[in-house]
């Protein structure tokens, strides 16, 4: 691999014991335990009794004279309305009962998952199909489709059932959807689609272990519906042929003698109760321990105002740029959130966008990699990266060049990472991905690509979950992960932000280095004055989703040519002086619905006159490599 050291390894702090896995913390919770050895000991029971007591099944009576008897100790649960023992009974259609409820539950589980997981994940048609299904599903009557199917199969438990479980189905896909679709927006999962992973393995990877929890809940409560379901057609008599017990048969029987031996219905009816408490009870540990589980890393919130800034007009736009993006146009239904972006990135250039939060920046960054948001599109223009047009190019393309090609970095490094899964774990399989080595090359290489970012004991960070990392390790770790595919082009989103200052400097060294060791391309999104200066050559300032600016470094800081540019240097706290308040610009970033005609800065700009409203402002060359979307940049002083 490329060597990338010589700086000293960073020694952070950080360390808690690792997170036990969801079972052990599941059964340290007493009713959990009791709950699951109850069902545990149905499910022994349900297998054990047929096979112990095989004529039970076949019983047409017991004992006539010893009929409707209450508890002895020849018959512990007493006798039941032909003589036959109810413990015996009791134990034996166990088994029926529980085969009934676990059928229900697979037929449930089958449809519900996948169809939510579809659902939840692609959107689109297939959410919109399945929500419609669904939504059919819930307005047809349950029960009378069962007595229907029923009809024709008479007596049929699997019929019965299986009907249930696909009726009770879209109960199980809503929830399955809900927990997807949230999983889908969390980052690390948007990180791993950047860093190039399939579908499927982010879907059984990062997807499935945070639906399961809610999913467990939703079964349980779907199991103790099923039993109860399954009770009442047994009850009717429509479920379970006599001789053969069932719990629900036995409730019955025990109905026909309530007043002579009101004894009856309580074996079976215990049975029920008990069983459909301890499902709904396990289901609420199910989730206090997902939720305990998931929670426990606090999510830093999202820094509220970014600036940055990034462009180069059209026309000036070179011959063999790694990127070029011209006239980028990013919609949401009508409303433009960024307009006729261009700018270019030479390789090895680094090159920043700057501005407030709302400017366009991260719309713009996502548009390149096409992982915009859901209802977001390219409208128009064209990303032509390496000679290909990214804006039209298939999914499957963007796949292949999403982590090997272009790498993204964001502001949040911890939740980037899957927290169920540990460091090593999460960037072998980017490594094989990427390169298709064996698991144990795949782990040797991710050793190194830890070092190649100054990581002090890679091993021991590859053992740890994401949670045991600082904000600066986990930064370091995804910006391995990001080298992994050995990008040409890093997206860099505020990768600094949620650090402390030592370690924000720490990261910006490292990027550095990359960038001359790799000669890798940096397209770094900041509102940090001090970081444009420290690592980038260009930089392109977005104001309310256009670029009205683009100088090289040198420039910018000396002679802006925007007055948005100069009003964001002035308020640049690098530049305070102490004592005195730091000058703001007054107003806010417009909303992209409400932008102004003409030059969308003009109502919070001192150099406004009418000619700035008459039409839309062009991007102007005035000097080479140097544009601005200004009329008025003649009248702007140097900084
Ligand atoms: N998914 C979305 N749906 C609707 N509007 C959106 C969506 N994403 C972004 N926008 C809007 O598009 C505009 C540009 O947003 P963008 O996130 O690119 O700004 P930014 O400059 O990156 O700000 P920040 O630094 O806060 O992320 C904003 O007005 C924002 O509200």
């Amino acid at each position: 691999m490329t060597a990338v050291v010589a700086a000293a390894p960073v020694a952070e702090p950080t360390p808690a014991a690792p997170a036990p896995g969801f079972a052990r913390r599941l059964l340290r919770r007493p009713l959990a335990v009791v709950c699951l050895s109850y069902l545990a000991l149905v499910a022994v029971v349900a297998v054990v009794a047929p096979m112990l007591l095989p004529d039970v099944a076949h019983q047409q009576a017991g004992d006539l004279l010893a009929a409707n008897q209450g508890p002895s100790g020849d018959h512990l649960l007493g006798t039941d309305t032909v003589g036959r023992d109810v413990l015996e009974r009791l134990l034996v259609g166990t088994r029926v009962t529980a085969l009934g409820v676990v059928e229900a539950v697979v037929v449930m589980i089958v449809l519900g998952v996948s169809l939510g997981l579809a659902a939840g994940f692609f959107g689109g048609w297939i959410d919109r199909a399945v929500t419609w299904l669904a939504d059919l599903a819930f307005s047809t009557p349950a029960i009378a489709i069962v007595i229907v199917v029923l009809s024709v199969f008479p007596g049929s438990m699997i019929a019965g059932m299986t009907t249930f479980g696909v009726l009770a189905a879209p109960g199980l896909m809503r929830v399955v959807r809900a927990a997807t679709l949230s999983t889908r927006q969390e980052l690390y999962v948007q990180a791993a689609q950047v860093a190039g992973l399939s579908r499927p393995y982010i879907i059984t990877r990062h997807v499935l272990p945070r639906i399961v929890g809610p999913t467990v809940v939703q079964v349980s409560i779907l199991a103790a519906v099923a039993l109860t379901v399954q009770t009442g057609l047994a009850f009717l008599h429509l479920l379970v042929a006599t001789p053969a017990p069932s719990w629900g048969g036995m409730v019955a029987d025990g109905t026909t003698v309530l007043l002579v031996n009101p004894w009856l219905i309580w074996p079976a009816g215990m049975a029920i109760a008990l069983t459909i408490l301890a499902l709904g009870l396990l289901g609420d540990a199910v989730r206090d321990t997902a939720v305990e589980r998931w929670s426990a890393p606090p999510a830093r919130s999202r820094k509220a105002a970014p600036p940055l800034v990034q462009e180069t007009a059209t026309a000036d736009i070179p011959d063999g740029a790694l990127l070029a993006v011209r006239g980028l146009t990013v919609g949401l239904g009508d409303t433009r959130l960024v307009e006729d972006v261009a700018f270019h990135i030479a390789e090895g250039e680094s090159v920043a966008i700057v501005g407030e939060s709302g400017c366009g920046k991260s719309v713009t960054a996502s548009a390149l990699i096409g992982i915009l948001a859901r209802g977001l599109e390219v409208t128009a223009g064209e990303i032509r990266f390496a000679g290909r047009d990214l804006a039209r190019a298939s999914a499957k393309e963007l796949r292949r060049v999403r982590g090997k090609e272009i790498a993204l970095i964001s502001q949040e490094p911890l939740i980037s990472l899957d927290p169920a899964f540990t460091v090593g774990s999460q960037l072998t399989e980017v490594v094989r991905r990427h390169h298709g080595l064996s698991r144990r090359e795949a782990r040797r290489r991710v050793v190194e690509l830890l070092e190649s970012v100054h990581l002090p004991d890679p091993d021991d960070v590859a053992r740890r979950y994401p949670h045991e990392l600082s904000g600066g390790m986990a930064q370091r770790v995804s910006i391995a992960r990001a080298l992994a595919g050995e990008p040409r082009l890093l997206i860099a989103d505020e990768p600094t932000t949620a650090l402390d200052v030592t370690v924000q400097a720490e990261i910006l060294d490292l990027l550095r280095e990359l960038k001359y060791s790799r000669g890798m391309s940096i397209l770094l999104i900041t509102h940090d004055w001090g970081t444009v200066a420290d690592l980038c050559d260009r930089a392109i300032v977005m104001y309310a989703g256009q670029v009205v600016e683009q100088s090289p470094v040198s420039s910018v800081f000396t002679a802006p040519l925007h007055p948005y540019t100069a009003g964001l240097l002035a308020s640049d706290p690098h530049r305070a002086t102490p004592g005195e308040t730091l000058p703001a610009i007054e107003g806010t970033v417009p909303p992209p619905g409400e932008r102004p005609q003409g030059c969308h800065f003009r109502p919070r700009c001192g150099h406004a006159t009418d000619a700035c409203a008459v039409k839309a402002i062009p991007l102007l060359t005035p000097a080479p490599g140097r544009q601005t979307r200004c009329i008025h940049h003649q009248e702007l002083d140097p900084a």
